[in-house]
């Protein structure tokens, strides 16, 4: 693998792609023949219009009565009348579809998404995932409330008028026929050209948007080791490589309506001599040689269309197909395994890296008790919140073995997982919505006193008490904004709510100052009682209170024991010890 070539989510084929929109469709097959009869009723209608008018030019070329002339104008305002009332209900029932199919579409793939563990995601590409989620459901969700419908529209137009032209006079649709030739060329060499152009053209765009949420999410980094002009650089270049595949997409739109232009010119003049000769011949009256080149002016929209919707279906073809491809990342099934024996964590020969990454965790040997708290100490990038997520189920290792009371993680049901253990890492978030229901998202059957008794266990009742709504205030985005040791209590309480045996917390008191730092302590200490902890501790005040203390260095674990013997040992914890102590 390249610098600059990231790797990303699986892509389905166009047929598999199809096939997931079908079944997305299938409950609304009867909505979308009703809407198709209705449409088919709107495009008949129209086609009363051009022998209508047709009549209308026989009689006043032939100098007619006026008593004739009230026939095709009846015809042509009923059908007018008619065209347009249909329209308007049949374009509502394929949007209605369309939407609803959509709705369906998109929850099976979120779903699928939230389901996958975060190793699967992380592999992918978080950055690739958004683009897949909002820039191409965008664009699948633009083709099926407008492009679907008008594309239906188009086909039954075109054949339907066709045919209306055989009816008047076999010969001048034949003329018409000469134009196809073109629409085909048109066509055949869009459908063959255009669909790998739009396929780069979105991998460029999610490539592009995975460089930029690395960019963004590792900004603090970036900054620290300068490596500013090398990331503008990277994004430059995933721009430039977006741009040229936009323009070589647009290149070819370009190509293809020159084609479909020399079709209408072809035909409209074939048309229009063949009905000049016809007439001169006495074959045909002027009235049938209008209505012919009428109705095939008539087919410009519907073909011109068809056209602009081919650039949209295939667009959205390589959208949907990026869409149905997150589907294809399989999880990793996990049956459901015996339930532990009790909340002994077992680690034994773990060995574990991201993606294709190197080691970042090796050896790693560790038993926690039931009820033990062990505390996890080191230097930044040693490992610490890596071993957490690990012991939390959400990575797996590369080699060894991480088991619950003699049940590896590995074999447990997400669900089992969940139950026994909670994480709590760094960057707690806080979900839109009432603070109640941010809460009930731990245990939705939480009655409010079970709530205010976790709140208050937590150390949160006296804020809480002061929201404006008190458990009803809005919290989270466009919300009441909750200070970090706010939010971190909530996650605190959200932990006591589901209760679990065992409790992984990434200590989060960078961001809450000192007398924040105490306070979450003390929040952190009440809840963690009772239950088997591993903290990875970034305060030795936090290691001080723990059973015992594992310090970690290049993803190895170099030294444990119990707080106290450590700090007089003079190994690696007694130098951090004294040099904190020294500093306070
Ligand atoms: N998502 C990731 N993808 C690739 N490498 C990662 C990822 N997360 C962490 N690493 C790397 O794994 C190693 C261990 O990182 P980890 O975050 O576990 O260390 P830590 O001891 O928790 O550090 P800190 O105290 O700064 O949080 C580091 O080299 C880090 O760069």
């Amino acid at each position: 693998m390249t610098d600059l070539a990231p790797v990303t989510l699986p892509v389905a084929t166009p047929r598999q792609a199809r096939r997931i929109l079908g079944q997305a469709l299938r409950p609304h097959r009867r909505a979308a023949s009703l809407a198709l009869m209705v449409l088919l009723g709107t495009v008949g209608a129209g086609l009363f219009i051009p022998p209508a008018l047709g009549t209308l030019v026989d009689i006043v070329y032939t100098g007619g009565r006026r008593a004739e002339l009230t026939g095709p104008l009846v015809t042509l305002a009923v059908a007018t009348l008619v065209q347009g009332v249909l329209s308007s209900g049949g374009w509502l029932l394929i949007v209605q579809v369309g939407e609803k199919a959509l709705a369906g579409l998109r929850e099976t793939v979120l779903g699928h998404a939230l389901s996958l563990p975060q190793a699967e995601i992380e592999r992918g590409g978080t950055g690739d995932l958004v683009s897949r989620v909002s820039n191409d459901v965008d664009k699948v969700s633009e083709a099926l409330r407008r492009g679907f419908p008008q594309f239906l529209w188009s086909a039954c137009a075109a054949v339907l008028t066709v045919g209306g032209l055989a009816a008047l006079d076999w010969r001048l649709a034949l003329a018409g026929l000469v134009s196809l030739p073109f629409y085909a060329w048109a066509a055949r060499g869009y459908l063959i050209v255009s669909p790998p152009l739009f396929a780069a053209e979105r991998r460029a765009e999610g490539e592009r948007s995975q460089q930029l949420v690395e960019t963004l999410g590792g900004f603090r980094t970036i900054q620290a080791l300068l490596l500013g002009p090398r990331h503008l650089r990277r994004t430059d270049v995933r721009s430039e490589a977006a741009r040229r595949a936009s323009i070589k997409a647009i290149d070819t739109t370009a190509w293809f309506f020159s084609r479909i232009h020399l079709g209408e010119l072809t035909g409209t003049g074939t048309v229009l001599v063949l009905g000049a000769w016809l007439v001169g011949a006495g074959d045909a009256t002027v009235g049938e040689a209008t209505a012919a080149a009428l109705y095939f002016i008539r087919l410009y929209d519907p073909i011109g269309l068809l056209v602009n919707l081919l650039d949209e279906v295939q667009s959205a073809t390589a959208s949907l197909s990026r869409l149905v491809g997150i589907l294809q990342v399989e999880a990793t099934a996990r049956p459901g395994g015996p339930e532990p024996r009790d909340t002994t964590l077992t680690l034994r020969g773990v060995r574990f890296g991201y993606a294709d990454g190197p080691d970042v965790l090796r050896d790693v040997d560790l038993v926690i008790r039931p009820g033990e708290h062990v505390a996890l100490v080191g230097a930044s990038g040693a490992g610490k919140t890596t071993l957490a997520a690990l012991v939390a189920g959400i990575h797996e290792p590369r080699a060894g073995s991480i088991e619950l009371g003699g049940t590896p993680l590995a074999g447990m049901s997400r669900e089992d997982l969940a139950r026994h253990i909670t994480l709590i890492s760094q960057e707690v978030h806080v979900f839109a919505g009432t603070l109640a229901e941010d809460l009930r998202l731990a245990d939705a059957d939480a009655t409010e006193p079970r709530i205010r008794e976790a709140l208050s266990l937590v150390g949160a009742s006296p804020w809480v008490g002061l929201l404006p709504d008190g458990l009803d205030t809005r919290v989270g985005t466009g919300g009441f904004t909750l200070t970090p040791v706010q939010a971190q209590q909530i996650a605190l309480a959200r932990m006591v709510l589901r209760n679990p045996a065992v409790a992984v917390l990434d200590e989060a008191t960078a961001e809450a100052g000192s007398a924040g730092a105490r306070e979450l302590e003390a929040s952190m200490a009440r809840v963690l009682a009772g239950r088997t902890a591993l903290l990875v501790a970034h305060r030795l005040t936090t290691a001080a209170a723990a059973d015992r203390v594992v310090i970690m260095r290049d993803g190895r674990i170099v030294e444990q024991g119990p707080p106290s013997e450590l700090a007089t040992r003079g190994g690696p914890y007694s130098e951090l010890w004294h040099a904190w102590q020294t500093n306070r």
